[in-house]
């Protein structure tokens, strides 16, 4: 059995992570964190988990984090990289779900996380938890950073264009909408219900700190810089991200068999069939991107719709899977929700 921990249990991701662990069946989940609710059994604050989850929280430094196998860090940004080096040290793997990791160009990371970074060594040595591109680098890791929900959602719709060199990098936009449930649990005024309920509006249009994440990946693909710009949306959604992507493209690509020969053998992207419109509550609850690309009008501009559920694919079923790749399980396990409809 993988013993596992997590710190930061409270939030949206790590209830999401129990959700999908308590029922994993070659994990044995040994602590589990909350600095605020130590002490209370975990079912008393999320009853979907009673009589699957039988642990309380407990504080971080009492969680016996070093016997763990695996640790999970469902918290906000900035707090795993006080703790990895240690964990680490004690043999123990870490899976990041914060954003610690994730930005190879130090000097980017800190400016967009106004913070100093703990541990640069350790940023070089993370892999970048997106199995789609980096499956054979998670298998052997230490460390995953997780990747953002934005991030998954729109690296993955652009993926087979700049893959295959295609598209015109210098021009790629990204036009993303996310459920409220992305911005955590913590109370905050923007997302109360009367806030964020019956209204839509974008926001950072400016700069969104997934911004620097998204380009960092879309480089890689494409070989080069890229144009990038990046609009997110507050929907009133509880989960969910639709991403809405444009791109230039010669005419004489078949976009579909780009896409469904780039994903072929891909268990969590389904490409739809040509002329689709993925809906997010078709992926709610799974850990499924669900993709559809379009030409409008036969013309040299794609559109490429990406859906996932922000708390699954976009943070704790990602992570999930990256665990199963880290310990050599099948990518599925505990994983194979289909989405709920309606
Ligand atoms: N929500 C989403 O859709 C996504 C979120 N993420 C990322 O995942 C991480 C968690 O997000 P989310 O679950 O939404 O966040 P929440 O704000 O809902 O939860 C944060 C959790 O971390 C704990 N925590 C806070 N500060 C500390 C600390 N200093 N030391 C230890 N534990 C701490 C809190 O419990 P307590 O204070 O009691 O200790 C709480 O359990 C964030 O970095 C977020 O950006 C990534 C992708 C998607
Ligand atoms: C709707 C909403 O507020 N979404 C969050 C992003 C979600 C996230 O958790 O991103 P990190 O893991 O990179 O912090 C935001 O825009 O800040």
């Amino acid at each position: 059995m993988i013993k596992v921990g997590i710190v930061g249990g409270t939030g949206y991701t790590g209830v999401e992570l129990l959700r999908l662990l308590a029922r994993h069946p070659e994990v044995e989940l040994k602590a589990i964190t909350s600095r605020k609710e130590a002490g209370m059994p975990v079912a008393d604050m999320f009853p979907n988990l009673r009589g699957r989850v039988k642990l309380a929280f407990s504080s971080p430094e009492e969680a016996g984090l070093e016997a763990c196998d695996v640790v999970f860090f469902a918290t906000p940004n900035g707090v795993a990289m006080q703790q990895t080096r240690a964990l680490l040290g004690a043999g123990v793997k870490v899976i990041d779900l914060a954003a610690d990791f994730r930005i190879k160009d130090l000097a980017v990371w800190e400016k967009w996380y106004k913070m100093e970074h703990a541990c640069p060594d350790l940023v070089a040595e993370a892999v970048y938890g997106l199995p789609e591109i980096n499956r054979d680098k998670i298998k052997g890791a230490r460390l995953i950073a997780n990747p953002g929900c934005y991030p998954t959602a729109v690296q993955l719709g652009f993926l087979p264009l700049l893959e295959a060199g295609v598209a015109d990098a210098s021009f790629l936009v990204a036009d993303a909408k996310s459920g409220v449930s992305g911005a955590g649990r913590k109370p905050e005024t923007h997302i109360l219900f009367a806030e964020a309920a019956d209204n839509f509006k974008a926001y950072a249009v400016a700069g969104h700190r997934h911004w620097p994440e998204i380009k960092q990946g879309l480089e890689m693909f494409a070989g080069r810089e890229v144009g990038f710009t990046f609009v997110p949306h507050l929907t009133p959604l509880i989960r969910g991200i639709h991403a809405t992507l444009y791109a230039r493209v010669g005419t004489d690509v078949d976009l579909q068999a780009l896409y469904e020969k780039r994903f072929a053998g891909e268990a969590f992207v389904d490409v739809l069939p040509a002329g689709s419109h993925p809906e997010t509550r078709s992926v709610r609850g799974a850990n499924t991107c669900r993709i559809a690309v379009h030409r409008p009008h036969g013309g040299d501009m794609v559109v490429v719709l990406s859906v996932i559920d922000n708390l699954v694919k976009g943070a704790a079923g990602q992570a999930v899977q990256n665990m199963n790749i880290l310990f050599g399980l099948p990518e599925d396990v505990a994983l194979a929700d289909v989405g709920m409809l309606p």
